[in-house]
């Protein structure tokens, strides 16, 4: 019995979470939640979930609207709202309009849904998700991103390709910021648990052209079909579905750092967290002297625009 609300679900990234989201059992009612102005989609929109799950024979409560008193008794809030990206921006470009939005939301999440877990995937996601937690007041268990878990899903699926296996056999990460200094653990990468230099396909394995394609990938898209929407939908769901279902597993996400890596620390940045029905909780990790570099640059970034986007904020009179 398990309430989940998705704010945004009128853009393309809410609706196919939402979607993705309604296919995991335990989960009773969805809430499509969004701004004043979009009830009448969202009515639309839930009455077509709801075609749906008569099709497939599913029973779960669809309710839409703007109305705050909405999201209460969630298990877990997801925001998804936001300006996305257009060819030639980068996430970080979004940071401060999107703050406003977020900033604004998770008060709203904390007034109504004190106890929920707070989900965020609105870009640049590692400092939205500092923007919802600074802003919720909630412990930093509670609020996670959707962080280089996108990205670690798509290194995977170009290695499970090079590699001749199946994507399931590939175990590796990326850290790090959800966007260009992101930071990938070969130290940590194995497939059916054997070193890739092990591996005869090694000979011709390019892990720096791969990086730069995972990269890329989020632009490539958006300029070809105009936005990425069902890579992050089965993502979200995926981490909803991990968290709820008290799956203790190991993904990486946005999360609150105090020193889990080489005792960096006090950032909001992808790191590989241990994910349960209490929330979002980064492990202690070694990484290689090189790794440890790069994610230092990557820290080093994302604090700086953070404490940027703070000082903007309060400007702002937030
Ligand atoms: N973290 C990730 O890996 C990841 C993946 C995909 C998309 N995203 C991000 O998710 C966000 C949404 O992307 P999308 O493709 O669904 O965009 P979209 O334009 O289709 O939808 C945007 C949604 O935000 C709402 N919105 C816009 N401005 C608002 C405001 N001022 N106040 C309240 N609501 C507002 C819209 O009503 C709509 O519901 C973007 O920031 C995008 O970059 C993140
Ligand atoms: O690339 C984007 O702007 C969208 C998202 O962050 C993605 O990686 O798909």
């Amino acid at each position: 019995m398990l309430k989940v609300t998705v704010i945004g679900a009128s853009g393309k990234v809410g609706q196919s979470a939402a979607y993705a989201i309604s296919r995991i059992p335990s989960i009773t009612e969805i809430v499509l939640f969004g701004r004043e102005g979009n009830e009448e989609s969202l009515d639309g929109l839930k009455w077509d979930f709801t075609d749906a799950f008569a099709a497939v024979g599913r029973r779960i409560k669809v309710v839409s609207g703007a109305d705050p008193s909405l999201i209460r008794d969630s298990d877990m809030v997801i925001i998804t709202s936001g300006a996305p990206r257009h060819t030639g921006q980068d996430r970080i470009d979004l940071a401060k309009g999107n703050a406003k939005i977020i900033a604004n939301y998770a008060k709203m999440v904390a007034e109504n849904a004190p106890d929920t877990i707070l989900f965020v995937v609105t870009n640049p996601v590692d400092i939205m998700t500092a923007v919802a937690l600074k802003y919720s007041g909630f412990p930093p268990s509670r609020v996670f991103g959707l962080g280089t878990h996108l990205d670690s899903m798509r290194l995977k699926s170009f290695i499970a390709q090079h590699f001749k296996v199946h994507v399931s056999e590939v175990h590796t990460r990326i850290i790090g910021e959800h966007g260009d200094t992101m930071v990938p653990l070969w130290s940590a990468t194995t497939i059916g648990g054997i070193q890739l230099k092990n591996l005869p396909e090694f000979k011709t394995f390019t892990g720096e052209e791969m990086i730069d394609w995972v990269k890329a990938a989020g632009h490539y898209i958006i300029e070809r079909s105009g936005a990425t929407i069902y890579g992050p939908g089965e993502a979200i769901a995926t981490l909803a579905r991990t968290v709820l279902g008290n799956e203790n597993r190991i993904l990486s996400v946005t999360a609150y750092i105090r020193c889990e890596v080489h005792d960096i620390g006090d950032v909001c940045i992808g790191v590989p967290a241990m994910l349960n029905r209490k929330g979002v909780f980064p492990i202690p990790i070694r990484i290689s002297p090189e790794e440890v570099e790069d994610f230092q640059a990557s820290v080093e970034k994302i604090r700086r625009v953070t404490d940027e986007v703070f000082d903007y904020l309060e400007n702002e009179g937030f």
